[in-house]
Formats: structure tokens, sequence, C-alpha cells
């Protein structure tokens, strides 16, 4: 590969501020690690494809008192030279539930068409094991920069968890790179911004042990939705099962049955993992169990809500209580709720739904009915209520108040089963 890294320095009109970082991708990982760089004295600017995005960025920062050197863009002409590149943008499954790293790959062009010497890379992005030493390095290559001397690539996936963490220094951040030079760059970075930062011996381990993560969460999600069911049989209450087994001091890490594990990550991930060990012919048959389980969640509830109204559900009216993918949390991407709204229609019910964490009903709950207090639905109350996410605040108690009959898929009311809650 030709060094042209000098000649590409001389040409630029910037010249390399010192400390500068450009984060590209404005979204909920993005947006915090911008204001975290900053607060830890870089001059930070953001990059987002989307202008309100950008708009948004800045809007939230100067509500947040940020410091002048924290700014944002839609246009990428208006980038520094910067020192250091942070790639935030998503990473999901296409159509055909393949994962696209067409994003990533159009913020790698963005970045090193402004590349310059001693520049550092890092993917935060959650991608497939080899993507740091292969997409980014290709892309820096191609540049005509050779990695790990004329500039440096690293990896750190984001580990934040919505609603629960606030900001890069919560959790300690993995970090792996192509190189020493690159790791000892990365390092330098992710100390000064995140604090905790824990090198690992390869990118592809850091990248793997982000899956895992995720692919453990999965796995043993799916697990206790089967077994959830299964305890019902049995007469026997899962969270009760859960709590005590809980209670053992090691080995055991407690998950909970739910509607069907949903976000832009849990179900997501997995498949980035499962492609590369497919394509080394070691594809995981319980990843790809536990992946479709999940898939058809929903469908098992709602099959569990038309057995307790009689087989049916045409012309019934179903209330789901919580539409967001997880409690606490406003956000309904891939979220189970909406799965099974959409499949309560399918099957000619009457789909209404109470969140008070949503207040309008934007996209995907358009079609939807909104009932603003569940006590009094629209049209009535319904014949049946089944609990979609439970919101903080929810009284579960009364629950099996609002219809006739009250559908639980996480084993959390009151009484369950054996106060005629129908458990699935
Ligand atoms: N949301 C979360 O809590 C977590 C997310 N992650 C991972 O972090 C990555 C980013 O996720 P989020 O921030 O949630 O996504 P997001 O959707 O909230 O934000 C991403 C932003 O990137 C922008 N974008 C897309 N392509 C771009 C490009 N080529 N150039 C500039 N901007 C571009 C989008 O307009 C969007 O505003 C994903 O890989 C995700 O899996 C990992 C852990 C937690
Ligand atoms: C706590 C934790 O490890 N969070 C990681 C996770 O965050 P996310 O917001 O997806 O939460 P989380 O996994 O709890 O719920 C997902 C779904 O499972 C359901 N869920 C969850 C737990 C359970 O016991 N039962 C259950 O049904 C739940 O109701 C949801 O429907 O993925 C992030 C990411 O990579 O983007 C990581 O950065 C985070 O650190």
């Amino acid at each position: 590969m030709p060094d042209t890294g000098l000649l590409r320095d001389a040409a630029l009109p910037n010249p390399l501020p010192a400390g500068t970082v450009a984060v590209i991708g404005l979204g909920y990982v993005g947006r915090p690690i911008a204001l975290a760089a900053a607060a830890a004295g870089f001059a930070v600017s953001g990059f987002d494809l989307d202008p309100a995005a950008a708009a948004a960025a800045e809007a939230a920062w100067r509500g947040l008192g940020a410091p002048g050197r924290l700014s944002a863009t839609a246009d990428p002409a208006r980038l520094p030279a910067a020192q250091t590149w942070l790639i935030c943008v998503p990473t999901p499954l296409d159509a055909a539930g393949r994962p696209d790293l067409s994003l990533v790959e159009a913020a790698l062009a963005t970045c090193v068409a402004r590349l310059v010497r001693g520049a550092l890379v890092c993917l935060v992005s959650t991608c497939q094991p080899g993507a740091t030493n292969g997409t980014c390095r290709r892309a820096i290559e191609a540049a005509g920069f050779a990695v790990g001397r004329d500039v440096f690539l690293c990896v750190s996936p984001e580990r934040e968890n919505p609603g629960a963490t606030d900001g890069p220094r919560d959790v300690p951040r993995l970090l792996g790179a192509t190189d020493e030079a690159s790791l000892a760059r990365g390092r330098a970075f992710w100390e000064r911004v995140a604090g905790r930062v824990i090198p690992v011996a390869s990118p592809e381990i850091a990248e793997c042990a982000k899956l895992l993560e995720n692919t453990y969460r999965l796995v043993n999600v799916a697990l206790m939705d089967e077994l959830h069911r299964g305890f019902a049989a049995l007469g026997v209450p899962t969270r009760a099962v859960v709590e005590a087994a809980a209670t053992k001091p090691f080995g055991f890490a407690p998950f909970w049955p739910g509607a069907g594990a949903g976000g832009h990550c849990i179900p997501v991930d997995p498949e980035f993992l499962q492609m590369e060990l497919a394509r080394v012919g070691a594809a995981s048959s319980l990843l790809a169990a536990a992946a479709e389980a999940n898939r058809a969640r929903p469908a098992a509830v709602v099959e569990g809500v038309a057995r307790a109204l009689g087989g049916s559900l045409a012309g019934r009216r179903v209330l789901v209580m919580g539409v967001t993918y997880k409690p606490g949390v406003a956000d309904l991407r891939g979220a189970a709720p909406l799965a099974l709204l959409r499949l309560l229609a399918a099957r000619g019910a009457e789909a209404l739904w109470h969140d008070p964490l949503v207040a309008e009903g934007p996209g995907p709950l358009a079609p939807f009915v909104r009932a603003a207090d569940p006590a009094r639905c629209p049209g009535g109350p319904p014949d049946a209520v089944v609990l979609g996410t439970p919101q903080p605040g929810f009284d579960l108690a009364a629950l099996p108040r609002l219809a006739a009959v009250a559908v639980d898929p996480f084993g959390l009311v009151p009484g369950g089963a054996a106060a005629g809650v129908r458990v699935v």
C-alpha cells in the first residue's frame, strides 16, 4: 500500500487540531460519548447524516450546559481533521435478517476521507468478529495509510444499559486493537473519557465478548420464557423459583420470563455472532433455537390470550398494558408488545394499548387504539388484558380487574394462576 499519509496531511485545509474528536452517529450511543469526551477536555465535533439528529444533539447538549468545544453537524465538510474518530452508527439486520454493515462502511468512508497521519479510529458500534481487522482496516488501508504506523485502529464496543446507566463512565470499556501502538492510543483516549478500560489481546476478543454478553441474555431469556410455561403447568410460580435460585451466592444469574426479548440489541446482536460462526462451519444450534423461540414468543402469548377467550380472537377487544421494549424506557424499537398488537389485530381482535411512557400513538402504534386510562378504555372494558411490559408504577394487583381475562407472560401479577390469571 503506498504511503500517501504525509501528502494527505499537506493537502488538508485544516491543520490537525490538538485533542480533536469526531463522533460519527449521534444517537443513543454517540451522543453521551461525545459529551463525555468534551467533559474530558477534548474539542468534539459530532456528525450525523440526519440533520434532525445533529440538531437534537446540539439542543440536548446546550440544555445540559455542555462546554462550547462540543458541536454537531450534518455537513461532513464541517468535520475537522480529527485526531480521534469514533464510529457510533447503527448495525441493524437487513430485510432478510442478515447483519447489515453498510452504515459502518459509510461512516468509515466519511472518516477516511478526512484521515490524517497519527489519527486513531475506534469502532464503537456492535459488529461481527473481524469487523475491525477486516472492514475497518481495509477502508483505512485503501486510503493509503498503514494501520499501526500512520493510523491507529481499535474497537471498544458500547455496553451501556439503556434506562439504567447514565454515561460512558458507568460501565468498564473493553478495548481491543490491531497492534500495540493502537492499543496504547486507544487506552490513553478511553481512560481519559470513560475511566475504566479493560484491554484485551485482540479486536476479535472485544467483538466476541460484546456478542457473547448479548447472546447470553437472549438464550437465558428464551429459556426462562419456556420454563415459565412449564412451571405454570406444574403449578409453581416462576418468579419465586428464580428468586429462590438467586439466593445462591455464586454460579447463578437471574433471568425472567416476558413477552419476548425486544429492543434493537438482544434479538439482533447474536445474529452477528451466528453469521460468523456459520461462515466457519460452527453455527450454534442452541443459539438458533433461542432466537427462534424468542421470535415465536409473542405468537405464543397471543395464542394464550385466544385460548383464554375460548379459541377465537375475532371481534374480541384486547388491551396490551405497556408497549415499550423494556420497563422504564420510552423506546419502541423491536418491542415485543408491538408484535402482540399486530398479531392480535391479524387474528381479528381490536387491539388497544396503554403506556404511561408513550404519550401519543407514533408510527408503529398508529393502527391501534390508545387507552389513556386503562380503567376507561374507549368502547368500554376489553374482553382481555395482557401485560406487554410491566412499566414502573403499574398496579399489577389491579390488572385482573381491567377485564374478564388477564394474561401474564411475566409471572408478575400477584396470585398468579391461583388468582385466575392466565400465565403464558
Ligand atoms: N442503544 C444502545 O443502548 C446501545 C447500542 N449499541 C450499538 O451502538 C451502535 C449505535 O446504536 P445507537 O446509538 O443506539 O443507534 P441510533 O439509531 O440511536 O443512532 C445512530 C445514529 O447514527 C446516524 N447515522 C447512520 N449512518 C450514519 C453515517 N453513515 N454517518 C453519520 N451518521 C450516521 C443515524 O442517523 C443515527 O442518528 C449500534 O451498533 C448498536 O447496536 C450498543 C450498546 C447499547
Ligand atoms: C442489562 C444489560 O445487560 N443490558 C444490555 C442490553 O440492553 P437492553 O436495553 O437490550 O436490555 P436487556 O438486555 O435488559 O433487555 C432486552 C430485552 O430482554 C427482555 N428481558 C431482559 C431480561 C430478562 O431477564 N428478561 C427479559 O425478558 C427485556 O424486557 C427486553 O425486552 O443490550 C445493550 C446493547 O448491547 O445494546 C447492552 O449495552 C446492555 O448493557
